[in-house]
């Protein structure tokens, strides 16, 4: 039996270039989600032009407004609660999130990182990467835990560092497969075959013992 569409809020805070990703592969048929709400901490954004261009409500909640990250963080989450939500994907949302506001969320909510979890949690993770000498890169996509980019990963995808490689290079050959790989974790999310349960990350009803490849 067809399972009823999965009803997907997406966090941004910039380009959105993984929310257009989702919403062509929405329009092709490929995911069969319901993109119910776009939301974003910056009222610049560049993303929640798509949102709007694809019919996408939006939804616009400027930090500066709240007096803690906490109280922010609720009012957020209230919000989307609102739109009655399945699964959250944090998609270039760039805020570190308050750990109460997530505990509702445990397994409904899912972040793309660009980097090979565990390796690099935070942020300049292309730079990191170079630094380091690394042979590979990729991006890793999550289950979002108040832990700062710890929680169980579903799947990454690897690239290949190569001479010459800035920060910006790098990152730019690595949002092309993110968007691939985010679409893939979103459509096992939607077809339920992919869940996060206590003791770990199920696919098909099997324990995963490592992410998966995409
Ligand atoms: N509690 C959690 N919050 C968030 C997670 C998570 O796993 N647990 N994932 C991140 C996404 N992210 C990397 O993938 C990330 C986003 C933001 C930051 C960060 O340090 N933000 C600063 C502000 C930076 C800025 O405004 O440019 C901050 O919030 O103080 C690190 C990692 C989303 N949140
Ligand atoms: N720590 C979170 C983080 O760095 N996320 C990264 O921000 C970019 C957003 O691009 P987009 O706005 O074009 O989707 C993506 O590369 C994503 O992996």
């Amino acid at each position: 039996m067809t399972p009823t569409p999965l009803r997907v809020a997406v966090l941004i805070s910039g380009r959105g270039s993984n929310l257009q990703a989702l919403i062509a592969a929405r329009r092709s048929g490929e995911l069969a989600i319901e993109l119910i709400l776009v939301a974003s901490n910056r009222p610049a954004a560049e993303g929640l032009r798509h949102a709007e261009a694809a019919g996408i409500p939006t939804l616009v909640l400027d930090p500066a407004a709240w007096p803690d990250r906490a109280a922010y963080d609720a009012e957020l989450f209230a919000r989307i609660a609102a739109a009655a939500p399945d699964l959250i994907v944090l998609a270039g949302f760039m805020r570190v999130l308050d750990a109460a506001a997530l505990a509702p969320w445990a397994g409904r909510i899912i972040n793309i990182h660009p980097s090979l979890l565990p390796k690099y949690p935070g942020l300049h993770t292309h730079k990191r990467a170079l630094a380091a000498g690394d042979a590979l890169h990729g991006a890793s996509v999550h289950f979002v835990t108040a832990e700062l980019d710890g929680g169980p990963v579903l799947a990454r995808t690897e690239i290949a560092i190569e001479p010459g490689d800035t920060p910006d290079s790098l990152a730019q050959r690595l949002l092309l497969r993110e968007h691939v790989l985010l679409c893939q974790c979103v459509q096992w999310l939607a077809q339920r075959r992919a869940e996060l349960r206590a003791d770990g990350v199920y696919f098909d009803g099997r324990l995963l013992a490592q992410s998966l490849q995409v």
